[in-house]
């Protein structure tokens, strides 16, 4: 069985995609660390975001980093990450990856941007998670204190905005719910609510197409 969890930033969806894989004994990839990764690699070693030559480069520096790396999650690596990833050389450099994590022999969960639609289009069930601007944007800046990385809720709401723009508007693999996809908002829920629906409506999935 193969889940696809997509939504905009700080909607929930890593958590979902990881409760999904617990229950479900599945593998899980996060995508939006490769993102993550390429833009941190180019932070640390240099590499111009805004040249799409430079960046489909640093995608060979992906290995080096270390996916424990607190900066990964930090907001310029976020802001660099949502850039770079609107290259058409990026995706196409990341996408064999993340097509081969999905068809393996257990199945997987796959949680990003474009996994419903282009990653794994014949998913047996996609959710498509999101929150208010307001709510990620509170969700984030306690995320990123907890991290020791304290920042303000007037930032981190300007930059979810940004990113959102930046992630449906752009023409390669934009964010967007598939036609298919189970739409879950989850502004009003705890986590616990939020992974219970979740788990529902991939079991609702499963038992429609037997
Ligand atoms: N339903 C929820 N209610 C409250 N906090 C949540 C909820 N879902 C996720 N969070 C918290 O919000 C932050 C972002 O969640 P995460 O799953 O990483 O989002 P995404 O993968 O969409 O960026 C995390 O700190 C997480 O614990
Ligand atoms: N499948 C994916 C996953 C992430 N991304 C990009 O990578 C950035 C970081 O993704 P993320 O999922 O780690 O970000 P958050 O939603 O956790 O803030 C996003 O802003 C997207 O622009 C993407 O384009 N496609």
């Amino acid at each position: 069985m193969v889940i696809a969890v997509d939504g905009p930033a700080a909607s929930g969806k890593g958590t979902i995609a990881r409760a999904l894989a617990r229950h479900f004994g599945l593998p899980h990839m996060d995508t939006g660390m490769l993102y993550r990764a390429v833009a941190l690699s180019m932070f640390r070693f240099g590499g111009d975001p805004g040249s799409e030559f430079e960046a489909v480069r640093a995608c060979d520096g992906v290995a080096q980093i270390d996916p424990t790396d607190e900066e990964l999650r930090s907001e310029v690596v976020s802001s660099i990450a949502s850039r770079i990833s609107a290259y058409p050389g990026v995706r196409a450099a990341l996408l064999e990856r993340q097509r081969s994590f999905a068809a393996g022999a257990d199945g997987a969960v796959l949680d990003g941007r474009d996994i419903g639609t282009v990653i794994a289009p014949h998913a047996t069930a996609k959710l498509f998670v999101t929150a208010s601007p307001e709510v990620r944007a509170r969700r984030r800046v306690a995320e990123l204190l907890a991290r020791g990385m304290p920042s303000h809720y007037e930032d981190v709401l300007i930059d979810i905005r940004a990113r959102d723009e930046r992630d449906s508007g752009r023409e390669a693999a934009p964010l967007a719910k598939a036609e298919d996809a189970e739409l879950l908002d989850t502004s009003e829920m705890s986590i616990e609510e939020a992974i219970a629906a979740a788990i529902g409506l991939v079991e609702a999935r499963v038992k429609a197409r037997a």
